[in-house]
């Protein structure tokens, strides 16, 4: 299958960043994976403007449920289609964390992604106390059960494995941890979208780097990778991305 890598800017970047997009389209020229670059909301627009007539698709980092309304300081999926991105990230565990989301919310924001036509990056994943438990499988399960639309596709849907205690830390799982988590996300999507669900892209995110990539990227059931503190440089991020041509 072939692979995407997707960079979270997360909080960062000023208009002055643009500068790491235009990089970005030099060093990945020939790359012949897709590549996605999810800057904050204020530098959408000005990305997508700089990734025009490139392999860089832009996404966000979320949106909100409703197509528009009294929701102070949100943005809409219909908004984000609008000007030019093409992904938006759900479900990311700084959201489900600091912003309370559950599952249930994070289903409602992948519906509208879909309606918007959006490609949905929705992210699953244990924490460390869930994985000590031998809960990790169970957990993510759960999550994908009830924040994955029904009828979603390949066409429409991406999943990203985060373990929360990998993202940021420097901890990477082990390789067995890491295939034996996106194995059963396979099968719960196959059971789930059925045959389409063989080919939805899933990502591992949690402290890839170059050092790592080429090693996560060559486990089976790895179809690229969601990448935060990495991908913020994009001779670093062009580093990950080389590793999964
Ligand atoms: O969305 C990206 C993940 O949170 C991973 O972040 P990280 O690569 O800085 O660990």
């Amino acid at each position: 299958m072939r692979k995407l890598i997707a960079g979270n800017w997360k909080m960062n970047g000023l208009v002055s960043s643009q500068a790491e997009i235009e990089a970005l389209k030099g060093l990945t020229g020939s790359a012949t994976c897709d590549i996605v670059v999810c800057p904050p909301f204020t530098l959408i627009d000005r990305a997508v403007e700089r990734a025009r007539d490139s392999n860089l698709a832009i996404g966000a980092q979320d949106c909100h449920a409703r197509q528009s309304g009294a929701h102070t300081g949100d943005v809409s999926a219909e908004m984000l289609a609008n000007i030019g991105a093409r992904y938006v990230i759900l479900g990311h565990s700084e959201r489900r964390v600091s912003h309370g989301e559950d599952d249930g919310i994070i289903l409602a924001k992948a519906v509208a992604a879909h309606r918007a036509g959006l490609v949905a990056i929705v992210c699953v994943g244990e924490t460390r106390h869930e994985r000590d438990e031998g809960r990790a499988i169970e957990v993510v399960g759960g999550q994908l059960r009830e924040s994955v639309p029904e009828g979603a596709t390949s066409a429409n849907l991406v999943i990203a494995y985060e373990p929360v205690w990998a993202i940021g830390t420097g901890l990477v799982p082990t390789n067995e941890q890491i295939e034996e988590v996106h194995a059963a996300i396979r099968q719960m999507l196959k059971e789930r979208l059925g045959n389409d669900g063989q080919s939805v892209k899933i990502l591992y995110g949690g402290s890839v780097k170059v050092s790592n990539a080429e090693a996560i990227f060559g486990l089976r059931n790895v179809d690229g990778a969601l990448v935060g503190g990495a991908s913020l440089k994009a001779s670093e991020f062009a580093g990950i991305i080389s590793a999964a041509i």
